[in-house]
């Protein structure tokens, strides 16, 4: 599914964050991404979903190069993939419903089809009764929800996550990640950069840790491995 041949990223300011990476993560895998801060995980994360571009190697993903896709066919590669974010990333003034069908493919659907799966969207992220609020109207794990709900409204086979429990309270953290269990279930692989040891060290999965731009462990059913 997502396939990393010595990938290496060095920023235009000179600095290395990515020294060679190789990877193979299966269609259905669920996989923490760790490290020590500046370890290079986000950009790990964001050349996955094409927001950065490697300097050099291939990264495969539902058969497309990445490192070699054209400017203006990045958005159908996206289509493909739902990313979430510490920070939400909602749009201020739109409402639930609206931020969600707002990421929908919406060329050739009906308005019946459209709600249909924006309702059915935000019945997984139990949101459904808060459609017509807006985000400052609902709390932190509430935006994440509706966040989770955008990504995943297109059916796309990878969720890639970056920091998604960052800015969250513990509790809120691991509804969140049921959520992102049962998405994962139904067959999404997810990609997961966490800075969170109680979650990585409970809900275990496979773990991999990178040091220095480089992959320093790859294990299932993994540990944090950190002190935090
Ligand atoms: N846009 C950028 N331009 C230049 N250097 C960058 C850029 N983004 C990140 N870096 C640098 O690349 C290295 C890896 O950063 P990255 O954000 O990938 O680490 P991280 O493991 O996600 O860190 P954290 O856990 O603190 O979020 C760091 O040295 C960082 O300063």
């Amino acid at each position: 599914m997502i396939h990393m041949k010595d990938v290496w990223k060095t920023y235009p300011n000179g600095v290395m964050a990515i020294n060679g990476i190789n990877i193979d993560i299966e269609k259905g895998e669920f996989v923490y991404v760790v490290g020590p801060s500046g370890a290079g995980k986000s950009t790990f994360i964001k050349m996955m979903y094409r927001e950065e571009k490697p300097t050099r190697g291939d990264i495969i993903i539902n058969r497309n190069n990445l490192a070699k896709v054209k400017e203006r066919h990045i958005p159908y590669i996206r289509r493909n993939m739902g990313v979430i974010f510490q920070d939400f990333k909602l749009l201020p003034n739109l409402s639930v419903y609206e931020n969600v069908a707002f990421a929908m493919e919406v060329i050739e659907e009906s308005k019946t089809n459209i709600r249909k799966k924006v309702m059915n969207v935000l019945e997984i992220v139990r949101l459904k009764n808060k459609a017509r609020f807006f985000p400052h109207e609902i709390s932190g794990g509430e935006q994440q929800r509706v966040a989770i709900a955008r990504a995943i409204v297109n059916n796309p086979a990878v969720l890639i996550a970056d920091e998604p429990t960052g800015n969250l309270d513990p509790e809120t953290s691991w509804e969140i990640m049921h959520i992102l269990e049962e998405i994962n279930d139904r067959g999404t692989t997810i990609v997961m950069a966490t800075h969170n040891k109680e979650i990585v060290n409970t809900l275990r999965k496979r773990v991999i840790a990178i040091e220095e731009g480089r992959i320093a462990r790859d294990e299932q059913k993994g540990d944090y491995g950190y002190e935090r």
